[in-house]
């Protein structure tokens, strides 16, 4: 009888420990795990772009001296606290004018992917089980440590960079080049969107080393057109990002980031991994969804502060986008957070009217704070063409950093070399794929480097 008893208990045991650990084996199969992501990404994917540290901040507020921008209206504030009069009103200008991104070629309102439609690869093995605390409804996410990312991003660049590579120092390493095989060069040069004037100065300087030293191998090869490269991108510029909070009178400030560029670009985008960056530094930030025109657009952002733990202001579709921009600045300086980053409507470059718009959003945010930096991010897929947003952009605004992205999708990253040289603005960031954590300092040896192959 007893040995019966024993054996049932036997039983009853070993069914509790296999539910157990089936039901532990769901539950982790279901969540959304950045470190498994990890494991399964860092299959190298090509050229092998893999920056040396974490992406670099700076306080905003310190290279120019003078006081944030206009001062408030004198008028009696209504309330005990000091308040800066809301410089914007409804918008009655929009009827029957053109609105931010109605010019747009395609409208590319529905089909935009979130970060919700991203997905993640299933996990590849089981390890034991995390504790997972039941009934938890959208945590915030853990977030990635800065190492652990850029560790990820190893081999994000694509396939065709290393033909760039291959093709240039195929040519170069094979001894003495006539005139076809120089032609050939600039061709490739070309081809990878460098632009006539870059590569006619990287083509000289090749010109003048390769009679200077001997190239006999394709590690020389290699050697000399990584210097080259590199040389070509350097610059005297800062490349961290100024959004660390200062003092203004003695009283934090937060640092104010705007983000601009044209539809599509990958700008929410790089607001919501910008974000996940300074969240994991430590840091607190709120969001702006200045992109007013489209409402999903703001959703997106809605998406990414829910995930990373920032708050979202946002306006009424069609608001304007000045005056959204101003109530982030005003919430972020109130509830005293590090960084408010502002995410700006698409606008395209031929519409002057719209182009204006974004001199006002930062006119009217200057009433309160400066912008410490105006980031542009360009598509690295539209070579030439983001250029011209370039310049655009750059006579309206006073953009202090680039930000390239789909650098993963393309071999057409030599946009960089040009935008540098021509606006004497550094390329800060890439973006290297849609994933929350794609997001990379831009190193010139690193860039090139993966490059090259
Ligand atoms: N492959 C790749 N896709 C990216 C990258 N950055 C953004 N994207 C994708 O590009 C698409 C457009 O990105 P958004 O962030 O919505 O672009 P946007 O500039 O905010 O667009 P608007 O709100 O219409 O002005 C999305 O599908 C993103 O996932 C990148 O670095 N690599």
């Amino acid at each position: 009888m007893s040995s019966t008893w024993f054996w049932i208990v036997v039983v009853a045991v070993v069914v509790l420990v296999a539910v157990l650990v089936s039901g532990l084996l769901i539950a982790r199969k279901r969540r959304i795990s950045i470190a498994e992501q990890r494991e399964v990404e860092e299959k190298p994917k090509g050229g092998g772009y893999a920056a040396s540290g974490g992406i670099s901040f700076a306080s905003g507020g310190t290279a120019v001296e003078e006081k944030p921008g206009p001062a408030p209206e004198p008028e009696p504030a209504p309330s005990p606290e000091p308040v800066v009069e809301h410089p914007v009103e409804d918008r009655p200008e929009v009827d029957g004018q053109p609105a931010v991104g109605d010019d747009a070629a395609v409208p590319r309102d529905s089909d935009q992917r979130t970060v919700r439609d991203v997905k993640l690869p299933e996990p590849v093995e089981e390890e034991a089980p995390e504790a997972v605390v039941p009934g938890t409804v959208e945590p915030i996410e853990e977030i990635e440590s800065p190492a652990g990312r850029l560790e990820r991003l190893r081999g994000r660049l694509s396939k065709s960079r290393s033909v760039f590579g291959q093709s240039l120092l195929g040519l170069l390493g094979g001894g003495d080049l006539d005139e076809d095989s120089w032609q050939d060069v600039e061709d490739t040069l070309l081809m990878a969107d460098l632009g006539a004037a870059t590569t006619t100065q990287i083509v000289d300087r090749l010109r003048d080393e390769l009679n200077r030293r001997a190239v006999r191998t394709s590690a020389e090869a290699r050697e000399l057109l990584h210097e080259v490269l590199t040389a070509s991108l350097s610059t005297d510029a800062e490349r961290s990002v100024r959004a660390l909070p200062h003092e203004v009178d003695g009283k934090k400030q937060p640092a104010v980031v705007l983000v601009a560029g044209v539809n599509g670009t990958g700008k929410t985008t790089t607001t919501g991994k910008l974000a996940r960056v300074l969240v994991a530094q430590g840091g607190t930030v709120v969001l702006g969804a200045a992109d007013t025109f489209r409402a999903a657009a703001a959703d997106q952002l809605q998406t990414w502060g829910d995930r990373v733990g920032a708050s979202v202001v946002r306006g009424k579709e069609g608001a304007d986008p000045a005056a959204v921009a101003f109530d982030a600045v005003k919430q972020g300086i109130s509830e005293g957070v590090d960084t408010v980053l502002v995410d700006t409507a698409g606008r395209l470059h031929t519409k002057t009217g719209l182009m204006d718009e974004l001199g006002k959003v930062k006119r009217v945010v200057e009433k309160q704070a400066r912008v410490d930096e105006v980031l542009l991010v360009l598509d690295a897929t539209t070579g030439q063409n983001g250029l011209a947003q370039a310049r655009v952009f750059a006579e309206v605004i006073d953009v202090t950093g680039i930000v390239l992205t789909k650098l993963d999708g393309t071999a057409k990253g030599g946009i960089v070399f040009q935008v540098q040289k021509e606006l004497g603005v550094p390329v800060k960031l890439v973006g290297l794929g849609e994933g929350p954590d794609d997001l990379a300092p831009f190193e010139p040896g690193a860039f090139v480097d993966a490059l090259l192959g």
